[in-house]
């Protein structure tokens, strides 16, 4: 007969009068059984003895899942309950007695497991816990039977000795610090003692689940009868969870376009990097069309496209969130694809940088354009990344799937010299690129102040029109502007004649902490080097530091990361839907039960919309919205960071709700900016115009008359911002007052900047933790009402930093909106320098380890840096 494997589940409870019960689930491939005995401590027995063996320590209970082996036949069932605990511990000693546990179970019975059953009798699992302390509830776990599985070459033999021979001193340890079960309260337990009575009652029902044991055929057997159970006892939650699971249903996308899916669509993938001719491609078949779509990833390209299909004889009209322009007899649209109509007939969509599908935030508004155009030909213009959701997409949707795979016109190269830390390296024609505003200015001052170039600047927060006045004068020879220097926004939707990508670093701030610039976006901002038919066809990329390329390299190395998911949101009216099923909530909680009951298919993700939940919280207190005002509302664009822009909002929002006119309420700027602060206040007056155009189009125009007026601002504005970029010879206002003595200073004053990449990988878990902790609050500081940086340092610092604050105070420093760690950080360096002349070492922020100072560039913990505070205020008073 072939050896049996059992697996038996203890539980130990002791009394207050020193006694033992110990229960137990004895199971293996044949059978079940449970049974318990009892036992008074006592020198001579020996689970007592076991249990005094193993210390004071022990007090409630021992649980865990043992698998062991019975080797032989003859052993009865009683002796092998006993005796299988005893294996264990023996006298002090370990005790291989598999011999004296043996069992046949192979030939037992399940007649017999029931008889057994049947002994232990139903009283003794009635009243078992009345004497008894509470109840550990047990648990085991793959990784249980996968140690003992393993602990043998396959032998069941050997893999009982491996248990039976384990020290069970450490054996004891190991089950005592595992993971413990849920502890049942004594509610609980009464509970599940009526329904143990009920099952106890049940005759054979209680004996066929015994039988079963802990099985998936138990499963099976209980789950009807549980539903069955719900249906009659909670029949109006049910119905109403029903209600709101089907309401919040966000599988099978594909069948919410019943007339998209009613054709038969051809769609084209064109495949490859940037700078391959994708686009171009997709285009001419655009404007060969007799009605077609174009549908951009910005304003800003699809007001490129508007421009040149115009140019070349094609009428075509622009609609975007903020502006609407028919051009008279167009059968063509250049569009942002969050304005794509899913009710109109093309021929041909062009659908450009279609790998945003997977963009977290966006990337809804992807899908839905592939899923929902109305076209008998879709080009899709992007990398590889969603080429097999793309797939999984068509055989869903039955659309014919064309690949079309394209090279760069000229391969990138790395330039491998470097700038060598050194702005004065830049040449004509380079785009140096930073990751945020202030390391913009820092470089555009640098090169300006440390050479004879002159720079042009791009960045996010800029309208698209000033974006592209400064590429047209980087673009154009015959003027002195030929250095750009720009953000990430450069990667997408610009033609540029960028002979050279200059990486300045290649970490950013990802709105939670400073992490690695991903490698999909390296590759795209590094391939706008070198463009067909611009005077720098040859494209090359490198890195301000040398300790940088490597990242770079590694970055354009690195093969497009295949996505599995791509984004989903729901459309209002599923959300009127949902909205029907709950009361009483606020639309931000609304949003949040969405997110919490929706069902998505394998292959889609909810996109994130913590934004929009900001905006609807701050939206709350406007009475008299309806849930479509709401929902409009909480999508306008609006920079959640910039209180004057949530202000706006909130006074448009308000205005509306009372049904007055909304007014723009905004003053016209004198004139260009001579300051940061001066050049901030332009970007923020033209997004909060940006937003009145936007929800001027949502809502009807009697209640945002002032469009018109609007539109003229924004574009006086726009130019007001090109006019003062480029006359920007000053930093931003926090960078003025001071810099720490990092680097060595060249002649001329020059100060080389540093790498940050590196730092990252030298202290990357310091970082890591410190940014993670650090990240949230200090933006969450930022995003206050008081605008002051004292006021973020009072808040953290307390009464401890009155002293500080007084000094300070009198700076009149104001917080800029993208504040971060690395920013206070800075701070704390200016204010050390400037104010005390201090040695930034000895404020144990830069300290003399390597890791403070990995600490330092990632800005700190909030307890952390309290006390950097602490010491630095002692510093000075001790001074
Ligand atoms: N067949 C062509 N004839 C002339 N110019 C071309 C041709 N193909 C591409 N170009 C030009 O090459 C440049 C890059 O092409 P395109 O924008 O289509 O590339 P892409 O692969 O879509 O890049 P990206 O992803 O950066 O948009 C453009 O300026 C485009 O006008």
């Amino acid at each position: 007969m072939a050896r049996g494997q059992a697996t038996t589940l203890f539980r130990i409870y002791r009394s207050k009068n020193d006694g033992f019960r110990v229960r137990f689930l004895f199971s293996n491939r044949h059978f079940h059984s449970v049974g318990q005995f009892d036992k008074r401590v006592s020198e001579n027995n020996r689970i007592g003895g076991a249990f005094d063996r193993l210390g004071g320590e022990f007090s409630t209970s021992l649980i865990d899942l043992v698998r062991f082996h019975l080797p032989s036949e003859n052993t009865k069932f009683t002796e092998f309950n006993a005796r299988s605990f005893c294996s264990l511990v023996g006298n002090g000693s370990l005790v291989n007695d598999g011999s004296t546990t043996a069992s046949k179970m192979d030939d037992m019975e399940k007649k017999n497991s029931l008889n057994f059953m049947e002994s232990i009798g139903d009283d003794k699992i009635e009243g078992f816990v009345d004497d008894f302390d509470e109840i550990d509830v047990s648990y085991s776990t793959e990784s249980d039977s996968e140690c003992i599985n393993n602990a043998g070459d396959g032998n069941e033999s050997t893999r009982f000795q491996y248990l039976s021979t384990r020290d069970p001193v450490e054996l004891y340890r190991e089950l005592r610090s595992a993971e413990k079960g849920v502890r049942l309260k004594q509610s609980d337990c009464e509970a599940l003692r009526e329904v143990f009575r009920f099952f106890s009652n049940s005759g054979d029902v209680a004996k066929y689940l015994v039988w079963l044991g802990p099985s998936d055929d138990a499963l099976k057997f209980l789950f009807p009868i549980f539903a069955e159970f719900c249906i009659e006892e909670f029949p109006d939650e049910i119905k109403r969870f029903r209600g709101m699971m089907e309401s919040a249903d966000l599988t099978k996308p594909h069948t919410w376009f019943p007339f998209a899916r009613a054709m038969k669509r051809k769609i084209i993938y064109h495949c490859g990097p940037t700078n391959s001719g994708k686009t171009y491609n997709a285009l001419q078949r655009f404007m060969e069309a007799k009605k077609g779509i174009y549908c951009s990833p910005l304003r800003l390209l699809a007001m490129e496209v508007f421009d040149k299909v115009n140019a070349l004889g094609v009428y075509c009209s622009l609609h975007t969130g903020q502006e609407k322009k028919h051009v008279p007899f167009s059968n063509h649209i250049a569009c942002t694809v969050e304005m794509v109509a899913t009710d109109e007939l093309y021929d041909v969509a062009v659908i450009d940088e279609i790998q945003m599908m997977s963009d977290p935030c966006r990337g809804y508004a992807w899908t839905r354009a592939l899923l929902g155009l109305m076209a008998d030909e879709i080009h899709l213009c992007g990398d590889p990344s969603v080429l097999d959701v793309v797939r999984m997409i068509c055989s869903e949707t039955g659309d014919e799937l064309h690949e079309q795979h394209y090279e760069r016109f000229k391969p990138l190269v790395v330039e491998a010299k470097t700038l060598l830390g050194d702005l004065q390296n830049v040449r004509s024609g380079d785009c140096v690129v930073a990751f945020s505003r202030r390391e913009i200015f820092e470089v555009k001052m640098a090169i300006e102040k440390h050479t004879n170039h002159r720079c042009c600047v791009i960045y996010g927060a800029l309208p698209p029109e000033t974006r592209r006045q400064q590429a047209n004068l980087f673009n154009d020879q015959d003027n002195e502007f030929d250095v750009l220097v720009a953000s990430d926004a450069v990667g997408m939707g610009l033609n540029l004649n960028i002979r050279r990508v200059v990486f300045y670093s290649l970490s950013k701030y990802n709105g939670d902490k400073i992490v690695p610039v991903p490698a999909s976006q390296v590759k795209q901002i590094a391939g706008r080097a070198g463009r067909r038919g611009s005077i720098y066809p040859d494209g090359l990329t490198t890195t301000l530091h040398l300790d940088d390329l490597e990242y770079l390299i590694e970055c354009l190395k690195h093969p497009f990361e295949e996505v599995k998911k791509v984004g989903l949101f729901p459309f209002f009216e599923q959300v009127e839907l949902f909205a029907g099923q709950l009361s009483n909530v606020t639309f931000r909680q609304l949003l949040d039960k969405f997110g919490e009951n929706c069902r998505l298919d394998g292959s889609y993700f909810l996109c994130r919309h913590d934004h929009i939940k900001k905006v609807a919280n701050m939206l709350e207190k406007v009475q008299g919205l309806s849930l479509e005002d709401r929902f409009n509302f909480c999508f306008a664009p609006v920079n959640i960071r910039d209180p004057k822009a949530m202000y706006h909002l909130l006074r448009f929002a308000s205005a509306y709700s009372q049904n007055a006119p909304v007014n723009i309420a905004m003053g016209m700027p004198k004139g260009s900016a001579k300051n940061d602060a001066e050049l901030l206040d332009l970007e923020t007056k033209h997004q909060v115009l940006s937003m009145y155009l936007w929800l001027s189009h949502q809502f009807k125009e009697e209640v945002f008359p002032y469009a018109k007026k609007a539109e003229a601002m924004a574009t006086d504005i726009a130019e007001l911002l090109g006019q003062s970029l480029t006359n920007a010879c000053w930093k931003p206002e926090s960078r003025q007052a001071g810099k720490p003595k990092l680097h060595q200073q060249k002649e001329g004053g020059y100060e080389r900047p540093q790498s940050l990449i590196k730092s990252y990988e030298n202290f990357s878990s310091p970082m890591l933790l410190a940014e993670e902790k650090a990240g949230k609050t200090l933006t969450a500081a930022a995003f206050r009402e008081d605008s002051s940086m004292i006021n973020v340092w009072r808040y953290y610092a307390g009464e401890n930093l009155k002293e500080m604050h007084r000094i300070v105070s009198g700076m009149r420093v104001k917080i800029r909106q993208d504040i971060h760690a690395s920013w206070l950080f800075k701070w704390v360096q200016v204010w050390s320098t400037t104010l005390w002349s201090l040695d930034p070492r000895h404020l144990g922020i830069l300290g003399p380890s390597r890791q403070t100072a990995g600490w330092a560039l990632a800005g700190t913990t909030v307890e952390a840096r309290t006390k950097q505070l602490l010491v630095l205020h002692d510093y000075e008073f001790k001074k």
